[in-house]
């Protein structure tokens, strides 16, 4: 994303001169004449650096009283002072009240690229600093190949480019935030921020000002969310979350791209893209007046829903592959194979808590192994919950007591039951896949799930 530079001065040949040489760096340049234009445009939004000529003519404020007053509104916004020739004094009193540094005219275009790139680079490491921040611990791919997954991930590289807005729905720490920073780094978007916005971890009192920014009487700004996203994408996650006030605010934005901040009058221009999540029903929502319907259509133009991971159960051992590969490189152990058992018990399990149960379960498992065990993860180095279905099966478990009581015959159908029910499930009821997993022909395992009694189990996805 381009960094942003207004430069003010009241010569429009030097104005003019000085934004093509910007522009052909890359920077995006912004204009004003005198003072007045250029407060205006800092409040409308934030540049990255100020280039300001001194002698500012026919200008409310000359140029070193703008400068006061800009410093004054935002001390952090580096502003850099063109002077006139032989006017070393003006330039130095400038600095002392907070410029950055000066150039004298008549200048040079290569040297006022350098001092430009000198005054933005706290800002362009700042920029590069969130960015690097943003990428750790965080996910680059949706992984995953069931059907579901892999159509997520053909409907987000397609709408990525375009724009559109997007509302991802499904249950809590199913990835949804995952997919919407894919769309975002998948877009022509990806270099400028990626903003989240959440409700839930707001008092409603604070959602406004922390989304919209404040201002206050005298002009101070601090801006918020929606401006620091400016460029790129702002995630608004749980969006029923939101209160209904700042809910006809977010309208506003997505109808004009504009605001204005808590306690200010003045509009504020952005342009962000909208992601937005939910994992409650927004219908329910909007039935019992909590949700804007207005606003739900107005997100929801891209509709994306991640199934809870027991709808989807054969993407549980890549996840696991791959989160057993993160936490072994943090402790830095080679990556352990995954015993065939705990697959099976990983996949029986129904994960209430989704991907964030499971990579918190990899986790743990990897961080609590001995060391004399970190080569393999076998079943029984699980949590209790998870293995609760394969103990009903184990030797001494819950299923093999109750059957040593009765004949054989009996036993060994309580136990073809069990069995046969831990397995349909582990293939989400996939009656192809699990007669290949367990080595029978599909037509036997109907007639055999038939004589147990267990007909119930469907063919899905054949
Ligand atoms: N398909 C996936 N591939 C890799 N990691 C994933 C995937 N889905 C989820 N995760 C991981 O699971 C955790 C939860 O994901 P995320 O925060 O995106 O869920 P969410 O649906 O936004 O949940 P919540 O609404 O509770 O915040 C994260 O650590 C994320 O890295």
């Amino acid at each position: 994303m381009a960094l942003d530079v207004l430069i003010v001065d009241d010569e429009k040949d030097i104005r003019e001169l000085v934004a093509g040489v910007l522009e052909d760096e890359g920077y995006a340049p912004r204009t004003a004449a005198n003072s007045d234009e250029a407060l205006n445009a800092i409040t409308e939004r934030r540049p990255s650096l100020v280039l300001l000529d001194v002698w500012l003519q026919g200008s409310r404020l000359d140029g070193l009283d703008l400068l006061d007053e800009i410093k004054r509104r935002d001390p952090s916004l580096p502003v850099l002072v063109i002077s006139g020739h032989g006017n070393i004094d003006t330039a130095v009193a400038a600095v002392r009240r907070g410029a950055a540094d000066f150039i004298e005219k008549p200048f040079e275009a290569e040297r006022l690229l350098l001092l430009v790139a000198r005054a933005t680079e706290t800002e362009r490491l700042r920029r590069e600093n969130a960015h690097l921040k943003a990428q750790i611990g965080q996910e680059d791919e949706l992984t995953g190949q069931s059907a579901a997954i892999n159509g997520i991930r053909a409907t987000l590289k397609r709408v990525a480019p375009t724009g559109s807005r997007v509302l991802i729905s499904g249950p809590a720490g199913v990835g949804k935030e995952v997919a919407a920073r894919l769309l975002h780094n998948w877009s022509p978007r990806a270099a400028a921020p990626f903003v989240v916005v959440s409700a839930a971890r707001m008092t409603p009192e604070r959602v406004e000002e922390e989304l919209f920014g404040l201002e206050d009487a005298a002009g101070m700004t601090r801006a918020g969310l929606l401006e620091q996203a400016h460029g790129g994408t702002l995630f608004l996650d749980e969006i029923a979350d939101m209160p209904l006030t700042a809910q006809a605010k977010i309208l506003r934005v997505l109808t004009d791209q504009s605001f204005t901040r808590v306690g200010g009058q003045r509009m504020v221009k952005v342009d962000v893209r909208v992601v937005s999540a939910s994992s409650r029903n927004l219908a329910d929502e909007i039935a019992a007046g909590r949700f804007r319907e207005d606003l739900y259509y107005r997100l929801n133009v891209v509709p994306v829903h991640l199934p809870p991971l027991s709808e989807r159960r054969e993407d549980i051992p890549p996840l696991t592959m791959h989160f057993a590969t993160r936490y072994a490189a943090e402790r830095r152990v080679p990556t352990p194979a995954i015993a065939n058992e705990a697959i099976a018990a990983l996949q029986a399990y129904d994960w209430p808590g989704n991907v964030r149960q499971l990579r918190n379960i990899v986790e743990r498992t990897i961080i609590m192994a001995p060391g004399d065990r970190l080569a393999t993860i076998d079943a029984d180095m699980l949590p209790p919950e998870v293995l609760s279905d394969q103990a009903r099966l184990a030797p001494g478990g819950e299923a093999s007591r109750s059957i040593m009581g009765t004949p054989l015959r009996e036993a060994r159908e309580t136990f073809e039951r069990e069995y046969l029910r831990v397995q349909i499930r582990r293939f989400s009821g996939n009656i192809s896949r699990t007669a290949t997993f367990i080595g029978m022909e599909r037509s036997a395992l109907h007639r055999k799930l038939k004589t147990l009694g267990l007909v119930e189990a469907r063919d899905e996805g054949e």
